[in-house]
């Protein structure tokens, strides 16, 4: 089963905003950038949009689309949509109970994330 994942990289000022993944949940106990699946017919805008509001609390203004990244976890596909989100309404927090960082994006390697984001990490820390 493939799963269409929208994915926020929120950036200022040098930093990036990090959640943790629950326990239960797929990849948890992993850092990851915040997002979710798309519904149905929903395009991966839309569902950015509507995660990051539902899991950090912001309105997005400003984004722009970054890549995407399939990967098969074995368990399951996903397709991660990333997008850089560089200006946004409110103050992003754990909306969900989720614990939550601004992380320089230099330090970024000292965390733990899945699989599938590791590209965007080292893209991320090579930016100039
Ligand atoms: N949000 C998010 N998901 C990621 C990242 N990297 C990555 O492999 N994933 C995978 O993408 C899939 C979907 O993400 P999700 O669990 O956040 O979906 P969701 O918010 O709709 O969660 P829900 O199932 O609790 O409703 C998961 O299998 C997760 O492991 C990442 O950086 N951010
Ligand atoms: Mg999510």
């Amino acid at each position: 089963m493939l799963v269409r994942v929208a994915v926020g990289v929120i950036l200022r000022d040098g930093a990036v905003f990090i959640a943790l993944r629950k326990s239960n949940q797929h990849q948890g106990g992993l850092w990851e950038f915040p997002g979710g699946k798309c519904e149905p017919f929903e395009s991966a805008e839309a569902a950015l949009m509507r995660e990051l509001k539902e899991e950090c609390g912001i309105v997005v203004t400003k984004c722009s689309f970054y890549k995407t990244i399939a990967h098969d976890y074995g368990d399951k596909q996903v397709e991660l949509c990333f997008y850089k989100v560089t200006e946004f309404d409110g103050e992003p927090e754990g909306s969900e109970g989720q614990e939550v960082s601004w992380v320089a994006i230099s330090s970024l390697s000292a965390y733990r994330f899945p699989e599938a984001n590791q590209e965007i990490v080292l893209d991320l820390m090579a930016m100039p």
